[in-house]
């Protein structure tokens, strides 16, 4: 299910690019993802060299990357405010910024994080980039769901497939005890309106569409940054 296209270097040349937005004292999102953990290991040296800055983390992983890296942490309960949140996509339509997440099944902490910053820095290298979002939408849902949100998403047009674990038998467990179904609908003309019809769905927890949320997309290239800013 991860989409891992883009070469290392893209991927850091993107994230650099992002953090260059990261000040003193700011409280920052960290997202989740191999391009985020660019961003993270960034941040880290920052901090190293003095800067103060505390990260809100997406995810187990995003954690654990971020106190290897040094980087004072808090939950997202214990502040005020995110000043600037940085986080990868899956996909990312270049005509809106509405971006597909959730390859890493994070996007429930994801949506809440970067929908809070006061600004969401996306990084992403150019095989994310469409110019209308098809990739399979991540569904996360309660355990109990799962039958029952397949069939609304079936109803709306979608083929919805259960997340299954690489090294486990058995299906992926989000980082909130839930399952994952990835919703192959083909083409997404109106992703605002899938968004609101799966965010309807009982049992729905989070789904990976988001959608208004970007301020700025940093594409990192083969030989530079292309900057989208929807
Ligand atoms: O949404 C995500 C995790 O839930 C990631 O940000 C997305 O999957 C992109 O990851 P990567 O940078 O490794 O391609």
């Amino acid at each position: 299910m991860k989409t891992t296209g883009g070469t290392d270097a893209q991927k850091r040349r993107a994230a650099t690019a992002a953090v260059e937005a990261v000040e003193d004292g700011m409280v920052v999102g960290l997202g989740t993802g191999s391009t985020t953990a660019f961003a993270i290991r960034a941040i880290g040296d920052l901090v190293a060299d003095g800067l103060d800055v505390r990260g809100v983390p997406t995810s187990f992983a995003a954690r654990e990357l971020a106190r290897e890296c040094g980087i004072p942490l808090a939950d997202l309960d214990e502040v005020d405010a995110i000043d600037l949140a940085i986080d990868g996509a899956d996909q990312v339509a270049t005509t809106d910024g509405a971006l597909v997440k959730g390859g890493g099944a994070a996007h429930a902490r994801e949506k809440v994080v970067d929908a809070f910053a006061d600004r969401f820095l996306v990084v992403a290298d150019p095989s994310k980039t469409a110019e209308t979002l098809s990739h399979p939408v991540p569904v996360e849902v309660l355990p109990s769901a799962r039958s029952t949100v397949a069939a609304a998403v079936s109803a709306l047009g979608g083929d919805p497939t259960l997340r299954r674990a690489e090294k486990k038998d058995g299906p992926v467990v989000t980082d909130n005890g839930n399952l994952v179904l990835d919703c192959e609908f083909g083409t997404i003309d109106d992703p605002d309106a899938l968004a609101t019809s799966l965010s309807r769905t009982p049992g729905t927890v989070e789904h990976g569409l988001f959608v208004g949320l970007a301020e700025t997309v940093y594409v990192g290239t083969d030989d530079g940054v292309d900057v989208i800013e929807p």
